[in-house]
């Protein structure tokens, strides 16, 4: 049995994930922690009534009280990477699914972990189409060197670009040499027009009530072009992607980066 706790339980993407926990035979949801909650104990919530796990505020107090052998960790940008430094120092392996991290934080987070001998993984998505829609770009982009991002997501997210498109355009960055694409001349009339630019590859982030999670790569090329695309039209399309990453961090002995590697 896996012992698990879920930081940002409140919010949209930790109560996905702590419904899923408590589903599973192999997992033991041992506490969750949000500092916006109000409540001892999670059934004292109409929709977990029969779950009787302590919640709390606070990452010390949840420490105090519980020995998780893996952190689920779904909060926001600002505190991820402190969060997973206290998991991987007390020797719990980290599943993180929060964005927004540099590629300096997970070196240093990589670094940590090889330190303390614990597994971990972050993952910018968990969905196992984004994942081969991610590869799939890579592949192609060793054919088509020009190539857009188009990344799509409902209006409460915080970070822009998405840790998708990043993650997107690393790997196709491992594949093409930089390039800037366009007309060298091309002017911005309106700042921002060209959406941002990894290496000469341009990213445009869409953010619209209704949406989830949405991304297309879009490649050019003389006479033709290709467009791969990936849709999350639920939260659930996450969840398998976060079990496996559960199970298989506890036998790792360190942290990677990227549900790809665990495939
Ligand atoms: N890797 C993946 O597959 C996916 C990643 N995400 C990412 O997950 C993160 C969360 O997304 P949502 O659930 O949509 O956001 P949300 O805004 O619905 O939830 C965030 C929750 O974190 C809580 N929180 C804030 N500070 C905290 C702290 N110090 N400790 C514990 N909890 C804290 C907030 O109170 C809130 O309940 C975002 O970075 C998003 O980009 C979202 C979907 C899929
Ligand atoms: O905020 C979201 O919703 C999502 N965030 C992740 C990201 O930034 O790529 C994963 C997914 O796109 C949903």
């Amino acid at each position: 049995m896996i012992k698990i706790v879920v930081a940002g339980f409140k919010g949209k993407m930790g109560a996905t994930a702590t419904q899923m926990v408590i589903d599973r035979d192999n997992f033991q949801l041992v506490g969750v922690l949000d500092p916006h909650s109000t409540e001892s104990n999670l059934n004292q919530i109409g929709q977990y009534s029969q779950t009787d796990v302590p919640v709390f505020q606070t990452k010390e107090d949840l420490i105090e009280s519980v020995q998780p052998d893996v952190w689920i960790d779904f909060t926001i940008p600002a505190v991820a990477f402190e969060n997973t430094k206290f998991a991987l120092k007390r020797k719990i392996a980290p599943v993180v699914g929060t964005t927004g991290f540099s590629e300096e934080e997970v070196k240093q987070l990589v670094g940590l972990s090889q330190q303390q001998q614990t597994g971990g993984l972050i993952a910018p998505n968990f969905a196992v189409g984004a994942v081969l829609m991610m590869e799939f770009a890579q592949k192609a982009a060793k054919y088509f060197p020009d190539v857009e991002i188009l990344e799509l997501h409902h209006d409460n997210k915080l970070d822009a670009p998405s840790g998708t498109a990043i993650k997107t355009a690393e790997m196709i960055a491992e594949v093409r040499e930089p390039k800037v694409q366009g007309n060298p001349a091309e002017e911005e009339l309106i700042p921002g027009a060209r959406g941002a630019d990894y290496q000469g590859m341009r990213i445009h982030s869409v953010r619209l009530p209704g949406l989830i999670a949405h991304q297309q790569v879009q490649f050019g090329s003389l006479g033709e072009g290709l467009t791969i695309r990936h849709d999350s039209y639920d939260r659930s399309s996450f969840m398998t992607g976060v079990a496996l990453g559960c199970e298989k961090v506890v036998g790792l002995s360190q942290l990677v980066y990227g549900l790809e590697k665990l495939l």
